[in-house]
């Protein structure tokens, strides 16, 4: 009886979105509920025909004359501007190669650079371990001290040492939402300058970084922009900090002149500067391919269908599971695009889920999460995922002792 009313309240909702449902846009097994594109995005039904494409008529026929013909010299910046779109950025101040930590790497050198004689970096605790490792890699290369504080207690910690505040836009594993606008504004009363991960954030949710003033930013591809396995990641410099970028990582592409072959390191102008080496020219023009798949939407429309589904799939969740344990804020203004449950028997039911065709992941310790990427999820998804769920704990089968020994990738 409860699942029926969800079913006719998933009906309606749907809908009511309907104009939003990009699904048709990517390719997804029959039957799988695909609640992980906040690890690795689903495949849109453009790029495997773009990698054919660029396999055999770019690389196969053209061969080395693509760098121009085909535009592949400039696609770094080229890219960069197609996820500025989503991401609130103008064009010329997002760059694409590398990884997240790479690119964060270099982004706090940058900072570093730009706020000489300030020795401390502010971030919070429990940050995806990636930032915690470059965070800790940089302070000890650049001097700085490391000092955690939380979101809430940031603004109160900054004072006229601190060089940087890095953080998440939004927590991998609660899905908690940061107020953007408020900890930049801070930081920048301060003299501080932010460094914003973007990774749970880009491609679900509005981020306005021009709008915001952000400083420097990075993100990954392969989450909700769907550029597929490695894809590679960006960096955001915003054009006031362009001319005084510090590359830490000086690679011939990133050269004012490459094929002058110089000698010494001259930066190219604008965020061409932060560019690097040679990049991985298949998975950057997947990823290209894939942004496609956003056509026509807005990240506005985007936000508003998924603050619709994780706030549908949070109610179903809890009608079927009345104590539930959420770690995601109830809040739509806190919550990015996931739900995300706690549960002492978190990694059997992502199992138990999965062997039913429902794909959502484990976080150590206890996190059951399910990130929901908007354009190619339903709420009659959702309702299938939470029938699933009351199916798998009705019949312990959260409990099967084949959950005990975890794979590598959970
Ligand atoms: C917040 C956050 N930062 C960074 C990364 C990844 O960094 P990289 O692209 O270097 O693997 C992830 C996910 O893997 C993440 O969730
Ligand atoms: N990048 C990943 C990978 O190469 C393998 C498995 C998972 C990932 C992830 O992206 C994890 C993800 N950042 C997370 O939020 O947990």
């Amino acid at each position: 009886m409860i699942l029926d009313d969800l079913d006719a309240r998933a009906a309606a909702l749907d809908a009511r979105h309907a104009q939003t449902d990009l699904r048709d846009r990517f390719l997804l097994p029959d039957g799988v509920v695909y609640l992980d594109g906040n690890s690795l995005g689903a495949l849109p039904v453009g790029v495997p025909e773009a990698i054919e494409s660029v396999v055999r008529e770019q690389w196969g026929r053209d061969l080395i004359g693509s760098w121009n013909t085909h535009g592949w010299w400039d696609a770094p910046v080229r890219v960069g501007d197609a996820i500025g779109r989503l991401i609130g950025a103008a064009p010329g101040q997002v760059v694409v190669g590398d990884s997240t930590s790479v690119r964060l790497h270099q982004s706090l050198h940058a900072a570093a650079a730009l706020r000489p004689g300030r020795g401390v970096v502010l971030t919070e605790p429990g940050s995806f371990p990636t930032d915690e490792y470059v965070v800790a890699g940089v302070a000890a290369q650049v001097g700085w001290r490391v000092e955690h504080a939380t979101p809430a207690e940031i603004p109160a910690r900054l004072g006229s040492e601190v060089a940087v505040v890095v953080l998440s836009h939004v927590d991998y594993r609660t899905g908690e939402l940061l107020d953007l606008p408020g900890i930049t504004a801070a930081a920048h009363d301060a003299g501080a300058l932010v460094v914003w991960d973007l990774c749970h954030s880009a491609g679900a949710l509005p981020v306005g970084l021009d709008a915001h003033d952000v400083d420097l930013a990075v993100g990954c591809g392969y989450k909700y922009l769907n550029g597929g396995p490695g894809a590679p990641a960006y960096g955001y410099v915003a054009a006031r900090h362009q001319d005084a970028f510090v590359n830490v990582l000086p690679g011939w592409n990133g050269h004012a002149e490459p094929f002058a072959m110089a000698e010494g390191y001259v930066g190219a102008a604008g965020v061409a500067r932060a560019r690097i080496g040679t990049p991985p020219m298949l998975s950057l023009l997947a990823l290209e391919a894939a942004l496609r798949a956003f056509d026509g939407m807005t990240i506005e429309e985007v936000r508003a269908r998924s603050l619709s589904l994780t706030s549908f799939l949070r109610d179903a969740i809890a009608t079927v599971v009345p104590d539930a344990d959420f770690a995601s804020p109830q809040d739509d203004r806190r919550r990015g695009s996931q739900v995300a449950l706690r549960h002492p028997d978190a990694y059997g039911i992502v199992q138990a889920l999965a062997a039913r065709g429902v794909v959502g992941d484990f976080r150590t310790p206890d996190l059951v999460r399910l990130g929901v990427a908007a354009p190619y999820l339903t709420h009659a998804d959702l309702v299938a995922a939470v029938r699933a769920l009351r199916e798998v704990l009705r019949h312990d089968e959260h409990l099967d002792p084949a959950w005990t020994t975890r794979n590598v990738v959970t």
